[in-house]
């Protein structure tokens, strides 16, 4: 079985969305460690909702944020540190983790998610836009896990279909698309309609 962590070219490309629908697809269990930011619904929420999974299928994150920034800021301006060796992998298998932003978004001052990633030695998919910018954002993101040793699954797209640019980031990047996600209505049959068009399970396996 497998054990997958979700990153992205940024915050908001569709990461959460993405991890609802493979943690379904997979049946896995989901965990977001660190989540900042909790006035407009937590991601745990929202793949509770968009996954179809039982409740017991979502697990509590490690730290819950007040503020929606940077998780290194938030933690500071709820008055903490966060501490790496709360991050440890939950043993469950199959598992979907979340991180929070894009790859080398910071968790403390000294560790960023991808130095985080490298510990735990799991392979990523990276979420990237289709509209313009994502070539660079999404050869940046591959550069940045490969320099710290980060096995990269494949990019998973997430958006209207851009042909060539995807095509593009795949080439250059040497890293395997593994689909795309367009936008649909957001609810647990749709999503996993539309995850079960665009995306072959045993990529994931
Ligand atoms: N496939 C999709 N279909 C419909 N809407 C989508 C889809 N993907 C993303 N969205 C929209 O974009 C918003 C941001 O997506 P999402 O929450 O998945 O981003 P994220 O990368 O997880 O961000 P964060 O860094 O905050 O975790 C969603 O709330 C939703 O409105
Ligand atoms: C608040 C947001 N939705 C995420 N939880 C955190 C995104 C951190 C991005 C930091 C940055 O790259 O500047
Ligand atoms: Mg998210």
């Amino acid at each position: 079985m497998s054990r997958i962590v979700v990153t992205g070219t940024d915050t908001g490309v569709g990461k959460t969305v993405f991890a609802a629908a493979l943690t379904g697809a997979l049946r896995a269990h989901y965990w977001k460690p660190v989540q900042a930011g909790l006035e407009d619904g937590s991601d745990t929420e929202s793949v509770a909702a968009l996954s179809g999974l039982p409740v017991d299928h979502i697990l509590p994150e490690a730290y819950r944020l007040t503020t929606p920034c940077s998780p290194h800021r938030a933690a500071e301006l709820d008055g903490i540190e966060i501490d790496p060796a709360r991050l440890a992998l939950p043993a469950h298998n199959p598992l979907v983790v979340e991180g929070a932003g894009g790859a080398l978004v910071p968790v403390t001052r000294r560790i960023l998610y991808a130095d985080v990633f490298a510990r735990w030695g799991l392979p990523v998919v990276i979420v990237a836009r289709t509209e313009l910018g994502t070539i660079n954002h999404s050869l940046l993101t591959v550069e940045a896990l490969r320099a710290r040793g980060v096995s990269i699954l494949g990019i998973a797209f997430s958006g209207d279909a851009n042909e060539d640019s995807e095509a593009t980031i795949c080439a250059i990047g040497k890293v395997r698309r593994l689909g795309r996600l367009p936008h649909v209505p957001l609810t647990a049959p749709s999503l996993s309609s539309a995850f079960a068009s665009a995306f072959r399970l045993e990529d994931f396996r």
